[in-house]
């Protein structure tokens, strides 16, 4: 897995490093000549490519896009520098002192060679048109360092950036980070960043590369790791390989691999009916290897499911009694899903909830569950604790998207927004248990490790995709012959992830092949149950 890091990790990376005696500038000097490296080797089935235009701004990243202009020059490229604000230019006549930055030192250095560059204007952007045709566009405009919605001028030069790059069929390499995108969250303010073919993230992987608007921005990244730096611990790790699953045991019957119940799909009189959120987790469990399932939903749609998963038993969702005798005879209660929002919903939620906790049954609550979750937080905040306690001990999963992760957290949904790695750890805090936060990039919380994962697409983002995953660990974490790995939350997020992506690759048959546009959550089970198999072989 690959390490991810924040942006104060990374700074204190560079400063152990400098600590140690090394130099900064001279790190600069490395990082410049490695990413020219790589823009070498990006178009090697080109030679003839040999025009780059770089954008610099007034930042170390900035420092690094002087030498890299200065650095392609050396090599014979024709290049163009377009510095973002006259504001960093320094003034030539001025001596090098020992207090110059090194992005000052870079900038003189680029200079001294060939004082030849454009200052970026807004108002005269026509008139510098005409020198910018290149094959290869570099970003040094924002690095780490990018931590806000752009200035004016920001937005206008990374505006501009784009605009010519595309009209110039040109190459987009964004040096560590692409610039608009904030390198610790993920966020791109109003659409205003680099679309980049290639960034080349120095140092270490920043973990905002991986979530959220960054997805659309960051293109193909390799790493330019420079420093040794095994000893520090990454904030959070990029999942993109499923754990492969044992063989059964040939000695074995329904009961060795769990009974998983779902509560939802219920119907609410006078409001449309929820039948089809329990179908989809039901059959998802069973897709993923679950040994029996009971859904116990409203009555209305016993039939639905009958007729869709005849394997399945099915239990009115209202009959207290009767759920609360199954709850402690099932590996796993997944509860919430298409439950339903009314008060006796909430009222049947607090009481399952209630019993599999006396039971010491693993739970996963999603959706409507997470709603009355929220609710319950204020109204019984006795009952919440007695549910962080329990999940010290015993698995519980919460599986919120972050509009359901605003309201558990009694906030708005852009707070969540702004800073999901923050939100996802706050949650735990306050709940216990394991956590997924949903999204492009979802992130999975569990025993204290954060995860980022790296499959799925958005052909997800479509109506029961959470369904199909909360069926998913429940039919994993029934499995009580798997290991701790193969049962995990994350490997569900993996599962579920992967057969997305197989459902809308190109390359795979036709029969199986539907394109995200359309892409439905009643397509996932049988996917799911192609990858359980590729993963056991
Ligand atoms: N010597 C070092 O420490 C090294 C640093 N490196 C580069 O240095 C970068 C980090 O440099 P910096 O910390 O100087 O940061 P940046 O160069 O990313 O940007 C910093 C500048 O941007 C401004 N800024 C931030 N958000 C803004 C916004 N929304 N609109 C307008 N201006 C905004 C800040 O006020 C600051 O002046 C890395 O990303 C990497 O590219 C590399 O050269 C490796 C070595």
């Amino acid at each position: 897995m690959i390490a991810l890091y924040n942006t104060e990790q990374v700074y204190q990376i560079e400063k152990a490093w400098f600590a140690q005696g090394h130099d900064s500038f001279a790190l600069m000097q490395q990082a410049a000549w490695q990413c020219v490296q790589r823009i070498i080797h990006a178009v090697q089935q080109k030679p003839q490519t040999k025009r780059a235009c770089v954008w610099v701004g007034h930042g170390n990243n900035g420092g690094d896009g002087w030498l890299i202009s200065h650095y392609l020059q050396k090599l014979g490229w024709q290049v163009t520098t377009v510095v973002m604000s006259a504001d960093s230019l320094l003034d030539m006549d001025d001596m090098l002192d020992a207090s110059d930055s090194d992005a000052h030192k870079a900038q003189r250095i680029a200079r001294q060679h060939r004082d030849n560059f454009h200052v970026f204007q807004q108002e005269a952007r026509d008139a510098l048109a005409v020198h910018l045709a290149a094959d290869v566009y570099v970003d040094a405009l924002f690095g780490i360092g990018f931590d806000r919605a752009p200035t004016a001028q920001a937005a206008h030069t990374i505006g501009a950036f784009n605009h010519y790059a595309a009209q110039h069929q040109a190459l987009k390499v964004a040096i560590d980070v692409p610039s608009g995108v904030v390198a610790q969250t993920g966020q791109v303010f109003d659409g205003v960043a680099i679309r980049a073919d290639i960034t080349l993230c120095l140092v270490a992987r920043k973990q905002g590369l991986h979530t959220k608007d960054a997805l659309d921005y960051i293109g193909r990244v390799t790493d330019i790791p420079l420093v040794p730096h095994s000893d520090s611990v990454p904030n959070a790790w990029l999942l993109s390989q499923a754990y492969p699953f044992a063989a059964r045991q040939n000695n074995s019957h329904k009961g060795s691999y769990g009974h998983v119940l779902i509560v939802g799909g219920n119907r609410i009189d006078g409001s449309q009916g929820m039948g089809g959120a329990a179908i989809l987790a039901a059959s998802s469990a069973m897709a993923a290897g679950a040994g029996k399932i009971t859904v116990a939903c409203h009555d209305a749609f016993h039939g639905a499911v009958l007729t869709s998963l005849p394997d399945a038993m099915t239990l009115d969702v209202h009959d207290t009694q009767g759920v609360r005798g199954l709850i402690q005879s099932a590996q796993v209660v997944a509860i919430g899903m298409g439950l339903g929002r009314d008060a006796t919903a909430e009222h049947l939620f607090q009481a399952y909830v209630q019993t599999a906790m006396e039971h010491q049954v693993a739970l996963i609550i999603d959706a409507d569950g997470l709603y009355h979750l929220a609710t319950l937080d204020k109204k019984a905040p006795d009952f919440v604790q007695a549910l962080k306690a329990y999940a010290q001990r015993h698995s519980v999963r919460f599986t919120p998207h972050s509009g359901e992760a605003a309201r558990l957290l009694h906030t708005e949904v852009a707070s969540i927004e702004q800073n999901r790695f923050a939100a996802i750890r706050k949650c735990a805090q306050h709940y216990g248990g394991d956590w997924l936060l949903k999204g492009a990039g979802s992130l999975v919380l569990e025993e204290d490790v954060l995860y980022v994962c790296a499959v799925g697409n958005a052909g997800l983002a479509s109506a029961g995709m959470g369904d199909v995953l909360s069926g998913v660990n429940a039919g994993l974490m029934a499995q009580q012959d798997l290991d701790t790995d193969q049962r995990s939350l994350r490997q569900a997020v993996l599962l579920h992830g992967m057969a997305g992506d197989t459902l809308t690759q190109t390359d795979i048959p036709a029969t199986w092949r539907i394109g995200q546009r359309g892409l439905q959550a009643q397509d996932m089970p049988a996917v799911i149950r192609h990858e359980m198999t590729t993963l056991s072989e």
